[in-house]
């Protein structure tokens, strides 16, 4: 066919063409021609195919020996419009270019040929033949699209390996592109599933609707948008997708929107149990009950928590990223910010901690608390910062206030106690001593306020002493300082004395505040207070010392007859200094044999015989001499040790009873004097039962003298051993009748056989007409009550006779016989009995 053709060609080409070339150019051409993608073919002027080149023969399949000669054109209009070209490009020799819809029966597809028709024109420029050379346009096409769809592929892997869900809607919100992962999350099982549908056909309505509101606003403002959202899974999980949507352009045209999601529930979660715990902590650190500030290493507060504001009453907020030097908190007094800066900063250099109390005061009131500075670390361990932590401890504070003043004040007057002042006092010496100055110390006693506590009670008493207190503090200065050392004692450090007769005034002042009327509970009540100054450094420079000298004074102030104040003197240092000589000495008299009983008659006036005997104790001391039984019965008494010689002298009274009475035909009874403090201090009745035993002593023979003040104490006890005696058989005497409040209601209530007036009103008698009155009372009164009578201290004749013309029997005194000893009570006896 090849050489069939190409004779054809030749014809056409013209015959007067050189052979050889001509063979040449043909070889080439149909070389080039059937190498040729294109479609060629070539036409003779009567519109036969005179050749078809391989890749036309192929594409029509045209056998080499089916003659075809024309091109095989299914569809009728495209035949048509081939054939016009073709004859229009043969009649007019002008190219032509047709679009033609091949659709060839052979073939399942259509083709799209750009066909070229050119003429082929002879020497002479004459139109000899056609050349129709077509493109395949659905081949290129083909390629392309084999190219598109790779690149579509390619697109899609990317899409589908994408860790997001994505997808592309049109303008109303249809999809036109999605990735797997979008495909999974609502369900569907094809990309295709999802075309021309929208967010409502797979989310909640709810949710459809938010996101159809998203693509609204974005479309509207062309502006893309990133946002954390919740989507629903067609599963019906619920997660959490961080969102980006934006508008999509083609050819600067809105088409619609695109938009990427990712699941960050996970991360979301995480995000949200940070944020839980963050909340929790925080919750916890602004409702702890201890302010937390934290400061970075400049000293800059950098986290305030909520309750430095309502603690320390602050109103002004703690200034964030401030120093303690820039802002510190007005209502601080204790700590200054520069202080507090030098703290932390210490605290933070050389990584330690410390603790400081915080006060601060806002309308009065005083806040404390404890405050803690500790440094704070980072990962590296290395200081980062610090940390206060402050902890409300006013009522701690408020306590501990309390238990100081507990320890330094008296709990009854408010007043300083002896711990306190004993500080005071020795700052007050040190300050003496380098001023070269002096000052008073005053101590202040009540006077007999036993008494008071005793008839009105401890209640009362204690009244009375915070009225004390108040009067004493109300009559002091500035430079006088007060304490109560403890019961009805006080103490006065006067200060800046300018002279003695300055102390001497302010004593006076006490003395006459103290003495004006007390009215408590709606009853007076009178008292006085005897006073004891020292001075300083006059006295002593000694705190303990001063306050001895001064107590000493106060001593010497009662002794004198109280209600006064008394200035120590080295005299009254001596007179202790006896009396103490004296107490030491007592405590080994009786066991030294110096201790011995005399006896003093009591006598029937009528008769002049001695009805009784007085014992009466006498002391010899071999160191002291005689000591009057006024010094050392008092000191017995005041030292308890008056309960040891009263049972030495009941023994020895009772051997001397025995002794006279074993002889005589008419007894005499022996007195005992008994100590109130033998009342309180051992079981008398006992003691007394023991020793009447002992000494084989009559009780008959016995008479116990007791005072007034015993029955005063109005106590059981005292009934009781009266009572006791009374059935022994020993006779009560009640003795120095008068002096105290000598009342009758004692003679009636209380077991008592015999009254002894007091030898005072019995000295008067015969020159004092109201002495003899009185004593004339007191003996018809206890003669109407039936008691015997003694008058003490009977020293003359006259006496005598007046006292028997008022109807007193017995008396005892010098006219009849001072104190005896028992040798002589014996042969005063005997020759009476003789
Ligand atoms: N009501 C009351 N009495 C107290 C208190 N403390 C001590 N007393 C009593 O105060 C009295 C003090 O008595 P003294 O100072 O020893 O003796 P006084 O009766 O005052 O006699 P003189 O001091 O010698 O004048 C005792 O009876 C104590 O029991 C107290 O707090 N309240």
């Amino acid at each position: 066919m090849m050489e069939v053709e190409s004779s054809k060609l030749s014809q056409l080409l013209g015959a007067n063409a050189d052979v050889r070339s001509v063979s040449d150019y043909l070889s080439l051409f149909q070389t080039f021609f059937d190498t040729s993608l294109d479609n060629i073919a070539v036409y003779g002027l009567a519109g036969q195919l005179v050749y078809a080149n391989a890749a036309l023969r192929n594409a029509l399949n045209l056998k080499k020996d089916t003659g075809a000669d024309y091109v095989d054109i299914k569809s009728q209009e495209a035949f048509d419009q081939y054939y016009d070209a073709l004859n229009r490009t043969i009649s007019s020799g002008e190219p032509r270019a047709v679009l033609i819809n091949f659709e060839h029966a052979s073939l399942s597809r259509v083709i799209y040929d750009l066909v070229h028709f050119s003429a082929i024109k002879n020497q002479q420029n004459q139109v000899v033949g056609v050349i129709a050379v077509g493109r395949d346009l659905d081949f290129n096409k083909q390629q392309k699209n084999q190219e598109t769809v790779q690149r579509e592929q390619y697109l899609r892997a990317l899409m589908d390996t994408f860790p997001f869900i994505v997808w592309m809607k049109d303008k109303s919100g249809r999809f036109m592109a999605t990735n797997r992962k979008f495909v999974e999350v609502v369900g569907a099982k094809h990309y295709e599933d999802l075309e021309g549908k929208t967010d409502f056909d797979f989310f909640p309505t709810e949710m459809a609707q938010g996101y159809a509101c998203d693509d609204e606003e974005i479309l509207k403002t062309g502006v893309p948008k990133s946002f954390n959202e919740q989507i629903k899974k067609e599963t019906g999980e619920i997660y959490w997708a961080e969102t980006y949507k934006s508008p999509v352009q083609l050819d600067g045209q809105v088409i619609g929107t695109v938009g990427f999601a990712r699941d960050i529930s996970e991360k979301q979660h995480l995000v949200s149990e940070v944020t839980k715990q963050r909340n929790a902590y925080q919750s916890l650190v602004q409702n702890l009950p201890t302010t937390i500030i934290r400061y970075d290493l400049d000293g800059k507060r950098i986290f305030v928590n909520s309750r430095c504001f309502e603690t320390y009453n602050i109103e002004v907020p703690y200034e964030l990223n401030k120093t303690p030097l820039e802002w510190w908190s007005p209502y601080i007094v204790n700590v200054t910010g520069a202080e507090f800066m030098t703290q932390l900063m210490e605290v933070m250099q050389f990584n330690v901690q410390k603790t400081l109390e915080i006060h601060s005061m806002h309308e009065d009131k005083v806040a404390v608390h404890q405050l803690r500075i500790v440094p704070e670390f980072d990962e590296v361990h290395q200081v980062c910062g610090a940390l206060t932590i402050a902890t409300d401890i006013t009522e701690v504070a408020e306590y501990r206030r309390k238990i100081e003043s507990m320890a330094f004040h008296d709990q009854l007057t408010g007043l300083p106690n002896r711990t306190l002042f004993s500080q005071q006092l020795s700052v007050a010496i040190d300050q003496a001593k380098t001023n070269n100055s002096q000052f008073a110390l005053i101590i202040l006693d009540l006077d007999q306020f036993k008494s008071i506590n005793d008839t009105m009670g401890h209640a009362i008493g204690d009244k009375l002493l915070i009225e004390v207190a108040r009067r004493i503090t109300n009559s002091l200065d500035q430079h006088c300082t007060c304490a109560r050392l403890g019961g009805d004692e006080f103490i006065i450090l006067v200060e800046s004395v300018p002279s003695r007769e300055h102390v001497e005034y302010v004593s006076n002042v006490l003395l006459n505040q103290i003495m004006q009327v007390y009215v408590i509970d709606g009853s007076e009540y009178f008292i006085s207070a005897s006073i004891g100054i020292a001075y300083f450094p006059d006295d002593s420079e000694d705190m303990d010392d001063l306050l001895k000298y001064a107590d000493s004074a106060m001593y010497h102030a009662k002794k004198g007859g109280r209600n006064r104040y008394h200035t120590y003197s080295p005299a009254i240092t001596e007179s202790i200094q006896h009396r103490l000589n004296v107490e030491t000495e007592l405590r080994r008299a009786i066991e030294n044999d110096e201790i011995y009983l005399e006896y003093q008659p009591i006598v029937d006036m009528t008769s002049n015989q001695v009805k009784g005997l007085e014992s009466l104790c006498r002391w010899h001391s071999r160191k002291l001499g005689i000591v009057s039984p006024m010094v050392f019965i008092q000191i017995a008494e005041e030292t308890g040790m008056i309960v040891e010689l009263g049972q030495w002298i009941m023994r020895e009274a009772f051997k001397a009873a025995r002794l006279l009475n074993a002889q005589l035909k008419h007894p005499v009874s022996v007195s005992v004097n008994l100590s109130a403090r033998q009342f309180f201090e051992v079981d008398l009745i006992h003691q007394v039962r023991h020793l009447l035993k002992e000494q084989q002593c009559n009780p008959a023979w016995i008479k116990f003298e007791i005072t007034e003040s015993l029955l005063l104490e109005s106590n059981q006890s005292v009934l009781n051993a009266l009572n006791a005696f009374n059935d022994l058989g020993i006779k009560v005497s009640l003795d120095d009748f008068g002096t105290g409040q000598s009342a009758l209601a004692y003679l009636s209530k209380f077991p008592i056989h015999q009254v002894k007036i007091d030898y005072s009103f019995v000295k008067e008698i015969t020159s004092n007409p109201n002495d003899a009155l009185l004593v004339k009372a007191i003996i018809a009164l206890t003669a109407t009550l039936n008691k015997e009578l003694i008058a003490e201290g009977v020293e003359t004749s006259a006496q005598a006779t007046l006292l028997q013309s008022y109807g007193c029997r017995y008396a005892q005194g010098y006219l009849y016989s001072k104190p005896i000893s028992l040798q002589a009570v014996q042969q005063y006896l005997e020759l009476r009995e003789a």
